[in-house]
């Protein structure tokens, strides 16, 4: 009989197109390849450990029962009312990451019925393949479950200056995906209330047969330059002394390029050119915006700036030794210390155009021999 098998043996498991095999033991090296595969124990010659783990990915998102399994096996990062759960260390502060078993224990503990860990939401996996998954217990008592838990729940954005920055985008993504189920408990069509797959990918509406995905909104973020200095702004709302490089939500049918030129005339009445693409990334607020980030000038003639005071409190142009210094400074308790000018935290993408610009400052006044 031929078939479109995977030969598994004791030590490899490889890929091979036809293969020949009663039908009995077919069924049983595909029941063996399953419970392998569920248990992310499947190791393939021809595909990289990122492509497995993507692959790996993609079927916790797709298989309910699967996605099941792993979160026994898996890891869960605790949140209370979006806050995140951190615990100390020798060096500072860390994302606590609770194996799915102690999380049981404690909410038992708590008073709480254990099997409220199957609401978790599937984020991603780590590099020795262990699956990773979000859960908010914002209805519990904080402070018996930050004892239980040795840790403490903190407001993401303060957060984001105490974890270690490869952390944050897992921070982030958990809270925003906890903040979209939360509130997109309904259908739009309907009203009736939305299921939730198990992985937490999407949700559907069975009267209307409608699916929603998580949303993000798309922003775009530019650090202007006269060539010699950068255009930096605050909000009202910002904490004191903070500035940021210009942002705006996208309109309908606008481009990039379009949405960006658009916003830097509306907030600051200039008019940008050599747009220049930096980078993108997630950010969790105000509910999940897809940051797209560029580089832009203008003509070092034209830099009067003509604030919209309905949108920022200030604009300025800085120099590239108050970019550095910035750069070093944190946030400071307002009440205790007089607001310094400061900058938003390195994992923000505003903090990498800032980096790049100095670091291409720097390099010019390399050049031109200045210090
Ligand atoms: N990661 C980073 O480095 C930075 C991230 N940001 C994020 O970018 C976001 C947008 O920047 P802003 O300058 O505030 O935008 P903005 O200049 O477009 O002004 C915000 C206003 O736009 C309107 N708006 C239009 N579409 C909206 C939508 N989908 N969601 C919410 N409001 C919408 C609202 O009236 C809102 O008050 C901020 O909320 C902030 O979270 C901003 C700066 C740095
Ligand atoms: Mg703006």
């Amino acid at each position: 009989m031929l078939l479109d098998v995977v030969t598994i043996t004791e030590k490899d498991y490889t890929p091979c197109s036809k293969a020949n095999s009663s039908k009995d033991s077919v069924k049983h090296m595909l029941q063996s390849f399953k419970y392998l595969f569920s248990c992310n124990l499947v190791l393939s010659r021809s595909l990289s450990g990122y492509v497995s783990r993507m692959r790996y990915l993609m079927r916790l998102k797709e298989d309910d029962e699967a996605c099941r399994e792993a979160l026994k096996s898996g890891k869960v990062l605790l949140y209370h009312k979006l806050s995140p759960l951190l615990r100390k260390t020798s060096s500072g502060y860390k994302l606590a990451s609770l194996k799915t078993s102690d999380l049981e224990q404690i909410l038992e503990k708590v008073g709480k019925d254990k099997h409220i860990v199957n609401e978790s939401f599937l984020l991603g996996c780590t590099d020795k393949d262990e699956p990773q998954f979000s859960l908010d217990v914002g209805d519990l008592d904080r402070s018996a479950l930050e004892q239980e838990c040795r840790g403490m729940f903190v407001d993401l954005r303060k957060a984001f200056f105490m974890i270690p920055g490869p952390e944050s985008p897992l921070a982030a993504k958990g809270q925003a995906l906890l903040r979209w189920h939360q509130t997109n408990c309904f259908c739009s069509a309907t009203g009736q209330p939305t299921v939730r797959n198990q992985s937490g990918s999407f949700r559907v509406c069975h009267s209307s047969g409608i699916t929603y995905y998580p949303k993000m909104a798309p922003v775009v973020i530019v650090l202007v330059s006269d060539g010699s200095r950068c255009l930096l702004a605050r909000q009202a709302m910002f904490p004191p002394g903070m500035y940021s490089a210009l942002s705006g939500f996208c309109d309908m049918g606008e481009s990039v390029e379009e949405a960006l030129h658009r916003e830097v005339a509306e907030e600051v009445g200039l008019e940008v050119e050599n747009l220049q693409y930096s980078g993108s990334q997630h950010w969790p607020f105000p509910q999940s915006s897809f940051m797209l980030a560029c580089h832009a000038t203008v003509n070092p003639d034209k830099t009067q700036v003509n604030i919209d005071k309905a949108e920022l409190e200030d604009a300025r142009w800085f120099t590239y030794e108050e970019i550095t210094e910035a750069l070093q400074n944190l946030p400071r308790d307002p009440r205790r210390e007089p607001p310094v000018f400061w900058v938003p935290p390195s994992y923000a993408i505003a903090n990498q155009l800032l980096q790049e610009w100095a670091n291409h400052q720097q390099l010019s006044r390399k050049l031109h021999g200045l210090k």
